[in-house]
């Protein structure tokens, strides 16, 4: 980025002694960056200054005001202004109370005061110009993590997540998200993240599912020096990482029964011991949660604690799998198509309609992330600058969703391809079985035998 550095810098002085003031702007103005106007009383100052300057320097005894009442002033009028005050008193207690006041700096008039001025000037004007480049990457941090831009769709589903995820930024409530693996869960967290007034603290994700089960409550929570075997050192838990800012839980229906007691306790308390440790930690974290599984279907089963479940829940965003939002199919296939020619520098492509009918015949089971791969292949293997249906490639273990996958009796396979057709269709059995073309007394059945 271009620094601000080489714009004009606009200095005033106030100094009632006119050799002394003239022979400052004399001094500054050698700098051409430096527009310098000279006043020499507090009150022609202010009639004269309308806008804020860079830089503004007063004597400390001026005839029509004194340098602290002018000071005090100056900082009402142009809040956050750099004040230079130059004076003939040496008192420390005088350049003390002035700084305190808010004074930038505190120059006694002798024979160095030019030069000093000149480099107090010239880092003053570095470090606005630092400020501003700092403001500018936050506005551009800021506009890279809005939602638009980071989450492409425009599917009702997409357009209320975006509603939802607007809610969760501005307030502190924890967040679940409930999608297919792949759907942009993790995303969707870092978005609101980013968008939240915690965005300049940590974003901390853990995925539950890779930990081993012994390592889990460790990962999360820390551990002391020597609290197990295999610590050798102290470690700081993701809980800890993600103070002040989120901590993003992937597939947090995989946790231990044990570890989600622990979890309990460390949310409704707000602060954690580390594994082997006495001290209690205070917490200041947001916590989003995301899986795959039905988790209130958990808790009915057992296998997840009903009251961490109330915890956790707050506000839940609900990503559908790809298959069942068609319309952002062509969206986001656009959009990766775009980031891969961007990313290799290669020229831009398109994707020919008879291949938007190939991509739509798809249905995801690896959601948009699998759309994202399948779109990169077709890039690179395309002749041309438009993706045609040859270049489209479906991996074939992907077809049959993995049901074959595994070896199955085929009674276990009815139920889980009727399982798969009530979770599609919200349980309405009469229309799942018209679908598979069944009768719905099958069904019945097997749901009275607690087949699923
Ligand atoms: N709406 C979207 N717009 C743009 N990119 C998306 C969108 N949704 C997902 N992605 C991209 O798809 C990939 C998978 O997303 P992400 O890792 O967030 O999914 P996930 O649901 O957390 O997956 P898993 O459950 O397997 O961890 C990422 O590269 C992400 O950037």
């Amino acid at each position: 980025m271009k620094s601000d550095i080489s714009t004009k810098f606009n200095i005033c002085i106030v100094e009632d002694d006119p050799w002394y003031g003239q022979l400052l702007q004399y001094q500054l103005s050698l700098n051409p960056d430096y527009t310098v106007k000279l006043y020499s009383l507090g009150k022609e100052f202010f009639e004269a200054v309308q806008e804020k300057p860079d830089v503004i320097t007063i004597d400390f005894s001026l005839p029509d005001i004194s340098g602290d009442k002018l000071l005090k002033k100056i900082l009402r009028h142009f809040p956050g202004v750099p004040v230079i005050v130059i004076s003939a008193q040496s008192k420390i207690a005088t350049a003390v109370e002035l700084l305190k006041l808010g004074a930038t700096d505190y120059l006694v008039k002798d024979e160095y005061t030019k030069e000093l001025l000149w480099n107090a000037i010239q880092k003053i004007r570095e470090t606005s110009a630092l400020k501003q480049q700092v403001q500018h990457l936050e506005r551009q941090l800021q506009d890279k993590y809005s939602f638009n831009k980071l989450l492409k769709g425009n599917s009702p589903a997409v357009l209320r997540t975006f509603d939802l995820m607007e809610r969760a930024a501005q307030t502190p409530v924890n967040v679940s998200i409930n999608g297919e693996t792949g759907t942009g869960k993790e995303l969707v967290a870092k978005a609101i993240h980013m968008n939240s007034e915690r965005q300049k603290g940590p974003f901390v994700a853990l995925n539950m599912a890779a930990i081993p089960g012994e390592l889990v409550e460790s990962e999360l929570f820390g551990h002391e020096k020597g609290a197990f075997t295999g610590a050798i050192s102290r470690k700081i838990g993701k809980f800890e990482e993600a103070n002040n800012g989120t901590l993003f839980l992937d597939e947090i229906g995989e946790l231990h029964p044990n570890v989600q007691s622990k979890l309990l306790r460390v949310l409704q308390e707000r602060e954690l011991q580390r594994v082997g440790g006495s001290e209690k930690i205070k917490l200041n974290v947001r916590l989003v949660t995301a899986t795959h599984k039905n988790l209130a279907e958990e808790t009915k089963k057992g296998s997840f604690r009903e009251d961490l479940y109330y915890r956790i829940i707050g506000l839940p965003i609900v990503l559908p799998p790809l298959r069942d939002r068609q319309m952002d199919i062509i969206l986001l296939g656009k959009h990766f198509l775009d980031e891969f020619c961007k990313a290799y520098q290669k020229p831009s492509m398109s994707i020919a309609p008879t291949a938007h009918e190939k991509l739509i015949s798809y249905d995801y089971p690896g959601n948009v992330r699998e759309l994202k791969t399948i779109i990169e292949l077709a890039a690179v293997l395309s002749n041309s600058r438009e993706i045609q249906p040859e270049d489209i490639l479906f991996p074939p273990a992907a077809k049959n969703n993995g049901l074959l996958a595994e070896e199955k009796t085929l009674r276990e396979y009815t139920c889980t391809i009727i399982r798969h057709h009530l979770d599609k269709y919200e349980n309405n059995v009469p229309l799942v079985a018209k679908k598979l073309d069944i009768g719905r007394s099958t069904i019945y059945k097997m749901i009275q035998d607690g087949e699923f």
